[in-house]
């Protein structure tokens, strides 16, 4: 297995709070990892240092090394627009912008420069179709994002994630705001998006990480405390507080 993303030594605060202690991970290329712990247990966290999203964040502040294909995307070298690029974000709830569904998809390509319309036409359709929507908004593409229903709405952020051709899809809790139906489109659509694409996904819902995922690790306290096959981690994990959290006794 070859690591797509390494982290060493991770450390953040939020100003004298210490959100994230000492993580160490490696993020494996083509497989899915789940994020997994009780509320405030630093997952939302973790995920946004994977693209620095938290760079956004006044007050927050990182110590020790993510390493994308072996460079460190915390240098002063690293644009951050191109990490974004190849390190793409769906959030937990749906946000695609006020335009039409078109528009949406090839907002990012435009932005990065691609103008010419049989391009555009050719991104948009196979972002839609990789992101399993095609077939349900192809006939109105000129529609808002906004009238479509929200599991739809998400499948569009994903198709919109992957119009720019990242390399790694982070996902904070992309299901949550969805209901089973929709859930268990984007749980599919998330299986079958691992053949391309590296994935760490953040989530509430333990049936889904064991479902989708092939690995797991579980935060508490913003401690890593054990990262693992999914398998193991639900059916024998090494330590006493996973243990505890999976079979509900805390969180
Ligand atoms: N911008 C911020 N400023 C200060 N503290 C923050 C900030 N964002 C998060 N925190 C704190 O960091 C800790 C981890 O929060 P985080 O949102 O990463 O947890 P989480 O595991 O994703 O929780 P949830 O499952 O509820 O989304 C919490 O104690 C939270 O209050």
């Amino acid at each position: 297995m070859k690591s797509k993303m390494k982290i060493r030594d991770l450390n953040l605060w939020y100003g004298d709070f210490q959100g994230l202690k000492n993580i160490n991970m490696d993020i494996y290329e083509n497989q899915i990892i789940a994020f997994i712990g009780p509320s405030g247990s630093g997952k939302s966290t973790y995920i946004k240092t994977l693209n620095r999203m938290n760079d956004l964040v006044e007050d927050a502040r990182v110590e020790g090394t993510i390493k994308l294909d072996g460079e460190d995307i915390y240098s002063s070298k690293t644009d951050v627009n191109v990490l974004r690029k190849r390190v793409g974000m769906v959030f937990q709830h749906p946000n695609p912008f006020r335009k039409s569904i078109y528009d949406n998809i090839a907002y990012g390509p435009r932005t990065h420069g691609i103008t010419d319309k049989n391009k555009l036409d050719e991104i948009v359709e196979n972002s839609l179709k990789s992101a399993a929507i095609w077939d349900e908004v192809k006939d109105y593409l000129n529609r808002s994002a906004l009238s479509i229903s929200g599991g739809q709405q998400q499948r569009i952020c994903i198709a919109r994630a992957l119009a720019v051709e990242p390399e790694v899809l982070l996902m904070d809790e992309p299901t949550s705001a969805l209901d089973p139906i929709s859930t268990s489109k984007i749980e599919e659509l998330v299986t079958s998006l691992k053949e391309e694409y590296t994935i760490a996904m953040v989530t509430h819902n333990m049936q889904q990480a064991s479902r989708v995922s092939d690995r797991t690790a579980f935060f508490l306290s913003g401690e890593l405390i054990e990262t693992d096959d999914t398998i193991k981690i639900f059916t024998n994990p090494a330590k006493e507080d996973t243990e505890n959290y999976i079979s509900g006794r805390f969180g």
